[in-house]
């Protein structure tokens, strides 16, 4: 096992992943910004080291400035958290060419999921459902184009090969509009990827964003862990997510979870990942695989019992996984709610110091965050300052608690959303479940 674990990242997930090492009794290095000198994690770390200005580009992107601190603080295995770094195999083979052990998949692993053409074929290849669409990128042929779309029936959505997350997608909704779009997309992806190739997909019109998180050593061992609601968002980005989906029947979930953790025996997957799912008419389409722990992982924590950052360390540590599928029981329901530094109607970012962090407690309430009374808030990065997560035993009991847990929190000195989970959190299609990864912005148009 490893003695000391740099974790290049910030925030809270910085904290999360300091915890696990501490509870381990591995040491941790973290690498901090001169905008991050204050924050928590660097007062709580083992060492920290700063490794440059504010901006993300000289410092939390800054590959030579990361192994170096690995270097010369003797680390032997480097966390890179999520964002930044954590999904770019680059960073992943250097790390491992340098000596240290990358905490995640393996560089292969990572680009195999970040080209989401290779993704989708080794999901087809799988058995894992995936939408309807193109064979692949789609060629330099207007005719063909023009053919692809045809048979998959308007409207398709045409997606960077090289994107992932919301970026560089386009609806087409008649054939008219269709060439224009490819090429507008095209380009787009190539200025923002460096990759032009595009493909193309059947757009579902109304779906749930429903994920599974796995776990996978390097025995060929892969469980799933459940699955999770993400469709509660915001122009891509969440803001709550819940554990089990409501309304999703066991039998369809464990269908499409063992294949899932199938898929990742057959690639050889290691570590913790995410399958995101797109899901309409109780059938699961695959869309894309993160290769990363994710920022709502608590969620499955709490129903499950695993601690997915410290399996994450474990299994880079060469361990196997101490469970099988069959010894993994789900209990009750959990829900997150992302607390953002911003106005809670106006989205804008609200950075700054907290005059007064009164976080929430009580049965199963837990509060992931970096923050702190008097703690600034910079604005150099997201906005996300914590998360508030509950377990119940049913989802009305996570609800209710959730609601109690938000009725208690104060934080003044800047603006958060909380206003705004105080209402979702009693507004009656949410509670009813299975909103659609559309409600929230229709919810917000007919608020304004
Ligand atoms: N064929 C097809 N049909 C509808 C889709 C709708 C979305 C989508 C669009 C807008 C918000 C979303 C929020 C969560 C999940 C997906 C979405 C979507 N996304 C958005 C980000 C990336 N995860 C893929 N892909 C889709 N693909
Ligand atoms: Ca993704």
């Amino acid at each position: 096992m490893f003695k000391k674990i740099l974790i290049a990242n910030r925030g809270e997930i910085a904290l999360r992943i300091q915890r696990a090492c501490r509870e381990m009794g591995i040491k941790s290095v973290v690498v901090y910004s001169e905008a991050d000198r204050e924050a928590k994690y660097v007062k709580l770390a083992d060492e920290a080291v700063c490794i440059g200005p504010a901006p993300s580009a000289q410092s939390y992107l800054n590959m030579p400035a990361i192994i170096a601190t690995a270097e010369v603080t003797d680390a032997e295995a480097i966390h890179p958290g999520y964002g930044f770094l954590s999904e770019n195999a680059n960073f992943a083979e250097r790390v491992e060419k340098s000596g240290f052990t990358f905490i995640g998949p393996t560089p292969e692993s990572i680009r195999l999921m970040g080209d989401k053409v290779s993704a989708k074929q080794a999901m087809i290849r799988s058995g894992v459902p995936c939408v309807p669409g193109s064979e692949g990128a789609l060629p330099e042929d207007n005719k063909a184009i023009v053919q692809a779309a045809r048979a998959i029936g308007y409207p398709v959505i045409i997606k960077a090969t090289g994107g992932g997350g919301g970026r560089g997608m386009r609806v087409v909704h008649t054939e008219a509009a269709l060439l224009h779009a490819v090429q507008t997309t095209r380009t787009e992806a190539g200025a923002a990827f460096g990759n032009p190739g595009v493909y193309m997909e059947k757009f579902l019109q109304n779906p749930r964003h429903v994920e599974i998180q796995i776990l996978a050593d390097e025995h060929r061992n892969a469980v799933w862990l459940g699955e999770r609601d993400c469709s509660m968002q915001r122009r891509h980005q969440k803001i709550i997510e819940e554990a089990p989906a409501p309304g999703i029947p066991r039998r369809v979930i464990e269908r499409i979870g063992d294949r899932c953790a199938a898929a990742c025996k057959k690639i050889g997957y290691r570590g913790a990942g995410t399958f995101e799912f797109l899901f309409e008419n109780g059938e699961f389409y695959f869309i894309e695989m993160n290769t990363r722990v994710q920022v709502e992982h608590p969620v499955t924590e709490m129903v499950t019992g695993i601690d997915i950052v410290q399996m994450q360390i474990r299994v880079a540590a060469g361990e196997k996984l101490p469970f099988t599928q069959r010894q993994i029981q789900m209990r009750g329901h959990a829900i997150e709610c992302r607390i953002n530094a911003e106005d809670a109607y106006k989205f804008t970012p609200s950075p700054g110091r907290i005059s007064m962090w009164h976080p929430p407690g009580g049965p199963g309430v837990r509060v992931d965050s970096h923050a702190y009374t008097n703690y600034t808030v910079p604005p150099n990065y997201d906005s996300m300052i914590g998360k508030i997560i509950v377990h119940g035993d049913t989802r009305d009991q996570a609800l209710a608690r959730m609601r109690t847990a938000l009725s208690e929190t104060v934080i003044e000195g800047i603006q958060t959303n909380i206003p705004l989970h105080r209402e979702l959190m009693v507004d009656a299609k949410f509670v009813e479940g299975g909103t659609s990864i559309h409600y929230l912005e229709g919810w917000l148009e007919r608020r304004k």
